[in-house]
């Protein structure tokens, strides 16, 4: 559907209209028109837009139209109430005719948005959280009656992704949500989502029972981010002495987020930079009281507080435009993850910067993590979710190793946009540091290591990482002497190249990993394991 096509519908007039005196806007931005106009059409419309990108007009405006094929209410389901709250607010300054069934709702306020459903005087758009859908049997006599009435506009999954079972997001509720093309068969539904790639498009259509939708993608590239990696300290003290010199020299007076790993190492890091450092930071995770939350949630957002160090609690539906900094202490869960959260900084199209600390030992304590039967979200996870977290967690490891490549082509590469490195100048550090990257094979180092390793193995069951790293290196050690490997063939076979590096991006190809165990007086030990043998090596 070409522009020209979209500015000859029936639906034109009225959309800009409303887009003008409604919302205040003087033009459509990528893709919104063309989801206007389908959506009024009566048609299945997907929509995928990077974070900031104006998905919330692309059914908020036509919720407001009444040339469309379809009428009445437009529901949108949205999974976080106070996401919900935010837009409900925001529309009522904007004198649109807006309700919603949340469980911040009382039982009265319930009652009368029900009320009103039922009536003459129904809401142009009606937000509600898939629980709510689900578990309310008055909810569900309305729609039936609604339906009947051809009442219902369209339905609108917002944040679709998280229907995905294994999405780091995810809420059973959510999996229901194909109900709705069942029961309600002529309703059109509109999914929207900033994190998708191929295979959970084609998984959310197939889920949602979406009917030959008008798929609308555009670029992911957020040009005004700045990607970089930097090795993480060996300790927690030089972590926050190396987040806090970045900040103060960089960003003294900004906004930003840290993301943490756990909601202890949140508290800690927000306390250190608070009283070490006298910057403006607060914690923020999913066991503080909803109370605290959004009270440090509102300082943050008006700017009384400047830093919020959270878990990946803190995040969806964020909507601050002048984030400068989002700096991850830690590896993040998925590519998904890291342009999500990296994705809340820069939303006003200022530059900002999103720097990732990365330590070899973080990947292998997550590796551990899936592995060990302990979940944070609860249950157990299933074998496939093991499976794919650690996909997961090794796509994430190898862009953070990558000392070569672009870091926007990578990140875009997840989303299976091609990127041309060319148009990133100085965008990445990778960018940054120019001159010509010379690849060299390693092949030889890594099946001597291997060599090694066998030969060693021969005198000793487990293998201790630093014990290897030491014969590898030819390093004369007690240690070495008394375990007589200083006199293997191959004893300082990696003397002359960096073995660190090598053996670290074996562990990270997979052909070393790490077990590691607790000894009984507490202590944990790594100890190298050999996985597969690789044909040929590089970096
Ligand atoms: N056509 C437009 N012209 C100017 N500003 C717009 C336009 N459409 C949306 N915006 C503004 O862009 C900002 C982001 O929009 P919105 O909140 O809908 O993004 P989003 O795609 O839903 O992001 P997220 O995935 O983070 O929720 C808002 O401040 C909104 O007012």
């Amino acid at each position: 559907m070409g522009r020209l096509y979209n500015t000859s519908t029936p639906y034109y007039a009225e959309a800009v209209s409303a887009l003008k005196s409604v919302f205040g806007l003087t033009s459509f931005r990528q893709n919104q028109l063309e989801a206007i106009n389908a959506t009024l059409d009566g048609k299945d419309v997907f929509v995928l837009m990077p974070t900031g990108g104006g998905k919330s007009l692309c059914y908020q405006l036509p919720a407001v139209c009444k040339t469309g094929r379809t009428q009445g209410v437009t529901f949108v389901i949205s999974p976080l109430v106070a996401l919900i709250a935010d837009q409900v607010a925001s529309l009522r300054e904007k004198h649109v005719n807006v309700d919603c069934m949340s469980s911040l709702r009382t039982v009265d306020d319930s009652r009368d948005v029900m009320r009103r459903l039922r009536s003459q005087q129904k809401p142009d758009i009606c937000y509600i959280t898939p629980e709510k859908l689900r578990e309310s049997n008055a909810m569900q006599d309305i729609l039936a009656q609604l339906y009947e009435d051809k009442q219902i506009a369209r339905f609108v999954i917002d944040e679709a992704h998280v229907i995905q079972s294994w999405g780091r997001d995810f809420r059973d509720a959510y999996a229901e949500l194909h109900m709705l093309r069942e029961r309600y068969r002529d309703v059109p539904i509109m999914a929207l989502t900033a994190t998708a790639n191929k295979t959970a498009i084609q998984d959310i259509r197939t889920r949602l029972g979406l009917r030959d939708p008008l798929c609308l993608m555009q670029s992911f590239n957020r040009p005004n981010l700045y990607y970089a990696v930097q090795p993480k300290p060996s300790t927690k003290k030089k972590v926050v002495q190396a987040i806090a010199g970045f900040i103060k020299s960089q960003h003294a007076t900004h906004t930003g987020i840290v993301y943490g790993f756990s909601k202890l190492e949140c508290e800690e890091l927000a306390e250190q930079l608070r009283n070490d450092y006298g910057l403006s930071a607060k914690h923020y995770h999913a066991g503080m009281d909803s109370q605290e939350r959004s009270t440090t949630q509102e300082e943050w957002q008006s700017g009384s507080c400047k830093i919020i160090v959270a878990t990946i609690a803190f995040g969806m539906g964020i909507d601050k435009p002048d984030v400068r900094f989002v700096i991850h202490s830690t590896l993040p869960k998925s590519m998904d993850g890291y342009y999500q959260e990296t994705g809340r900084a820069g939303r006003d199209g200022d530059p900002a910067d999103c720097i990732l600390y990365y330590a070899h030992r973080d990947a292998v304590s997550r590796h551990q993590l899936i592995n060990s039967d302990r979940n944070d979200k609860g249950p157990a996870r299933t074998p496939e979710e093991k499976k794919r977290q650690l996909e997961d967690l090794s796509a994430v490891a190898q862009y953070c190793r990558n000392e070569a490549d672009c870091r926007r082509s990578l990140i875009l590469a997840h989303f299976n946009e091609r990127f041309d490195s060319h148009l990133c100048p100085k965008g990445c550090d990778n960018c940054s540091r120019g001159g010509t990257v010379f690849r060299q094979l390693y092949t030889l180092e890594a099946q001597q290591a291997i060599r090694l390793f066998g030969e060693m193995a021969a005198s000793m069951d487990r293998i201790a990482l630093g014990h290897f790293k030491d014969v590898y290196a030819g390093r004369n050690r007690a240690k070495v002497r008394e375990s007589g490997h200083d006199q293997l063939s191959l004893f300082g076979v990696g003397k002359g190249v960096d073995g660190d590096r090598i053996i670290s991006a074996m562990l990270g190809a997979d052909i070393f990993a790490i077990a590691r165990e607790a000894s009984a007086s507490g202590w944990t030990n790594d100890y190298l394991k050999v996985i597969k043998a690789q044909s040929s090596f590089c970096w």
